[in-house]
């Protein structure tokens, strides 16, 4: 089963809320953990235990592990196995782009089966330009996995960038989202959702982004929710007819609930997502 499909199973069956695993070096120390490989190893297992069964995915962030250098690394190869045999999406938030042979080497990382940084999915950077991600599609759609192409994204520096226009005239973001469709559209059945979905934060203003035009049928991954000041009604006044397409995804907002809260904390969070998308 593509990508596409397998985000739109997982969005109906437990709707939006897509728990961000971002063991912050605070978080570390109010969960009585240690500033370690071993603390972020047992952040993240726990956090996966709380999420599965009650959320579609888990957005690991890889930066909270890398910098704990190896240890981080083997923590998070733990974390990322634990989340895929629990049956939870997983988007690691990685940023990665670059030139074509060298994204290509990224993508082998994160997408072959067997890897030991497996994931489903990946959010990447299209700013070097989208056909330096086209090895990386390939590889993806060949073992059903999915990108998630930063578009829009939620914090207020990104507007200078992306909201600038490209010669041909629309903006930067709705270059990308154009330019990702295009190839969505080219290598997906009709009326299934794309495997190259979107970075578009709960926080951006789609007119603004000049994207207001575009529902495009693919996943949409929304940072932004909770902590960076946008909630469960802003599925629907930010995302509009897209709203049933997007993760919402929320990290400290969910992690601050400590080790014994946060099960409960994903359920309340959960379950508010899924309120506003049905009366929304
Ligand atoms: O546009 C983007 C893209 C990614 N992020 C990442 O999401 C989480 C947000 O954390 P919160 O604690 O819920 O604010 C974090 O890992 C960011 O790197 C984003 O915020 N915006």
């Amino acid at each position: 089963m593509s990508f596409g499909e397998r985000a739109r199973a997982a969005l109906a069956a437990h709707g939006p809320l897509c728990v961000g695993i971002d063991p912050h070096a605070a978080l570390l120390d109010a969960w009585s953990l240690p500033q370690s490989g071993e603390g972020v190893r047992e952040f993240g297992l726990r956090t996966v235990d709380a999420a599965a069964g009650r959320v579609a995915a888990v957005k690991p962030q890889v930066s909270f592990f890398e910098r704990f250098g190896s240890a981080g690394y083997v923590a998070l190869e733990e974390v990322l196995a634990a989340a895929r045999a629990a049956d939870l999406l997983v988007i690691a938030d990685a940023k990665r782009g670059d030139i074509d042979t060298t994204m290509d080497a990224y993508a082998a990382a994160w997408f072959t089966p067997g890897s030991p940084l497996e994931a489903d999915a990946l959010t990447v950077n299209p700013f070097l330009g989208v056909g330096v991600l086209d090895g990386a599609f390939a590889l993806a759609s060949r073992h059903g996995k999915g990108t998630f192409v930063l578009a829009a994204t939620s914090n207020p520096e990104a507007a200078a960038i992306q909201r600038a226009r490209t010669a041909q005239g629309p903006t930067v973001s709705a270059s990308v989202v154009a330019d990702v469709s295009a190839r969505n559209t080219a290598d997906t059945a009709d009326g299934e959702w794309g495997s190259h979905g979107f970075v578009v934060g709960a926080t951006v203003d789609w007119a603004d982004a000049g994207i207001a035009a575009f529902t495009p049928p693919a996943p949409i991954l929304g940072p932004g929710f909770g902590t960076q000041g946008a909630g469960p009604a802003d599925l629907r006044t930010r995302y509009g007819q897209a709203a049933p397409q997007v993760f919402a995804s929320e990290s400290r907002s969910i992690l601050k609930a400590g080790a014994t809260g946060i099960a409960d904390a994903i359920v309340g969070a959960a379950e508010a997502y899924r309120e506003a998308l049905r009366h929304g």
